[in-house]
């Protein structure tokens, strides 16, 4: 048996870019934060490009020069700045250097020189959108539209005079524009009514076309070719029960990769486009039996690399040859000296509810060698979002508990997303409540599983998921053993009075507005019901936390201490939503096992 931070140090490594002659950037965590690597060949010693104590958030390679484009925040906050890595000297240049303002990383020109981005530097409350030369810095950028939403980009156009913005006016209903560099004009290609998603847009080759995933007329997203000229939209791929999530095409070969999410599991569609919307397939690339995304194509379209895991295989960088579908594992992310052998698989297992639905989970039994003979304690641990969706990844966390005699639990709970989008709005506002039914209805499930023993089953999650643990605990006090809650929500008004200004719409179309539905929303918030909680409870929070406030912890333990239940509290001055740094998820993992080790 390996002690938790063994498994805490199980790598990642994901996020990869091909330069243009084939060098193969990354991120990885061996330095326990996010930092960007490179490799010249499979399996190789990789190369640390950079050394910072905060993450890197995302890196990409120029496409004309041995440099990268990288993202970086500070503590957890959010604000994302830019810089830019010269590979060859080493030099590292800040890009942006506005630290209360968001920028989110819009791309490369075709040609290198310049790159563009979003950012809310203006008003917090609203993205504008920038291009700036690859030399430039700070306020050099210019800003070529005012935005009055949550805009991100999504790419320069072939010809490089327009970029491609998306508007996100919750997780459910966006939309896309073409902004026209030369005339400002910003070209509104999707209008509609409803909620209707336009996920991963990509530039079809030429620039005549967008390819996207939506739901536009179907329950699923589908890949369709949306024509710029006529504003006709034509079905690629249809996922049919299942979502196709997400497309990588890139824009001077039209050679494409797709991927449909099955019940969780990620299949990946290679090909090369043979007309407007068909297209010659090639292998698929063979990949560990789980999640794969991130797909980014290298010079020519010969090549490119995605990030894959599963429950056995921690993330790892794959480079695939499109042609011959051949797959090379090119990082080789440490496993901590853990044999992967000793890795659990889940079942993936459909639960009824109350109001007759089949919930999808995955449920994993610790090894018969550690299984309690009384009975195993459960983690039931709830994915946050709402808009989310728990998938078969590999998480060092979850094989330590398995690895201690704990069974995991994780529900895909109506209004997660991968099932449709009618599950997904099974949970919105009114039908809040439902959802946390169905945490009820899988305690209900699992006391029916003779290895599990049902007085020891604990609620643990993170950000909404944190929401459902505090809700559980007050809806359901005598189901559970202790409460683990995670940068979670504890009152949903003062959580959508104090969320970050460009968020705060974007939440109320989830949860409700604080105009028209607050005495609602304080009816449902944990905090109002604190004293309905007897289980013991451990809260987690980053005081930098730019979307749930540190204030929905304090707000919770306090009530629950004052009530006379144990609960202990771990604030970290470093982290926001979520704990990023190896050094604090030792620390408050551990603290968390010894608490459950004295509750459960
Ligand atoms: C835009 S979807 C928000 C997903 C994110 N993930 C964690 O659950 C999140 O912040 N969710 C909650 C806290 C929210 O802001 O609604």
């Amino acid at each position: 048996m390996h002690d938790l931070e063994r498994y805490l140090n199980v790598r990642s490594a994901y996020g990869a870019s091909i330069g243009p002659a084939g060098t193969l950037a990354f991120l990885m965590d061996t330095t326990g934060t996010p930092q960007i690597w490179t490799l010249d060949e499979p399996a190789g010693w990789p190369e640390q490009r950079t050394f910072y104590d905060e993450r890197v958030t995302f890196c990409s390679f120029s496409p004309e020069r041995r440099e990268l484009a990288f993202g970086m925040d500070e503590g957890g906050d959010e604000f994302t700045q830019l810089f830019r890595l010269d590979l060859d000297s080493g030099e590292v240049d800040p890009l942006t250097d506005t630290p209360d303002a968001i920028h989110y990383w819009g791309g490369w020109s075709h040609d290198g020189d310049r790159i563009a981005f979003a950012a809310n530097r203006r008003d917090e409350s609203v993205f504008d959108v920038y291009v700036q030369g690859r030399d430039e810095r700070g306020e050099a950028a210019e800003l070529v539209h005012e935005g009055d939403g949550w805009l991100a980009l999504a790419g320069w156009s072939p010809d490089d005079d327009g970029l491609l913005v998306t508007e996100h006016t919750s997780s459910f209903d966006k939309d896309l524009y073409v902004l026209h560099l030369d005339s400002g004009d910003l070209e509104h290609v999707t209008p509609h009514d409803g909620d209707v998603r336009y996920n991963s847009p990509s530039w079809g080759p030429d620039g005549e076309a967008i390819y996207c995933c939506t739901d536009r007329d179907s329950d699923t997203l589908r890949l369709e070719r949306l024509d710029l000229d006529s504003g006709a939209f034509a079905v690629v791929e249809d996922g049919g029960a299942w979502n196709v999530d997400g497309i990588a095409l890139d824009d001077e070969t039209g050679r494409l990769a797709f991927s449909r999410n099955v019940d969780g599991y990620t299949e990946i569609t290679v090909g090369e486009l043979t007309g407007t919307t068909e297209y010659d397939t090639r292998p698929a690339p063979d990949l560990p039996d789980g999640t794969a995304g991130g797909v980014s194509f290298g010079p020519d379209g010969e090549v490119f690399a995605l990030s894959a895991s599963s429950r056995t295989n921690n993330t790892n960088v794959h480079r695939v040859a499109f042609e011959s579908g051949e797959t090379e594992q090119w990082t080789r992310a440490s496993t901590a000296g853990i044999p992967r052998s000793t890795f659990r698989e889940p079942e993936l297992v459909h639960y009824e509810t109350f109001d007759g639905r089949e919930i999808p989970a995955y449920f994993t039994l610790p090894a018969e060698d550690v299984r309690a003979s009384a009975g195993v304690p459960v983690i039931v641990d709830i994915h946050g979002g709402p808009e989310s969706q728990r998938r078969p990844s590999f998480s060092g966390l979850t094989q330590y508990f398995l690895s201690r005699g704990y069974a995991v639990f994780e529900p895909n709970v109506r209004g997660s997303t991968g099932y449709g989008k009618a599950y997904t709005h099974l949970d919105d506002v009114e039908k809040r409540m439902d959802s946390v039914q169905d945490i009820r209805a899988a305690v209900e499930w699992l006391t029916d599983q003779s290895a599990v023993d049902p007085d020891r089953i604990v609620a643990k999650g993170g950000s909404y998921g944190g929401f459902m643990v505090l809700a559980a605990l007050t809806e359901y006090p005598d189901l559970w053993a202790a409460g683990v809650d995670s940068v979670g929500i504890a009152n949903f008004v003062t959580f959508l009075e104090n969320t970050g200004a460009w968020r705060q719409e974007h939440r109320e179309a989830e949860y409700g507005s604080l105009d028209d539905d607050g005495e609602f929303l304080e009816a449902i918030s944990p905090l109002n019901h604190a004293d309905r909680i007897t289980a013991p409870l451990f809260v987690l929070h980053g005081a930098n936390d730019p979307r749930v406030p540190v204030g929905e912890a304090e707000q919770i333990v306090e009530e629950v201490r004052s009530q006379g239940v144990p609960v202990e509290k771990l604030i970290f001055e470093d982290e926001g939503h979520g704990i990023s740094k190896l050094e604090n998820k030792i620390e408050a993992y551990t603290t968390v096992v010894h608490f459950l080790d004295r509750h459960v």
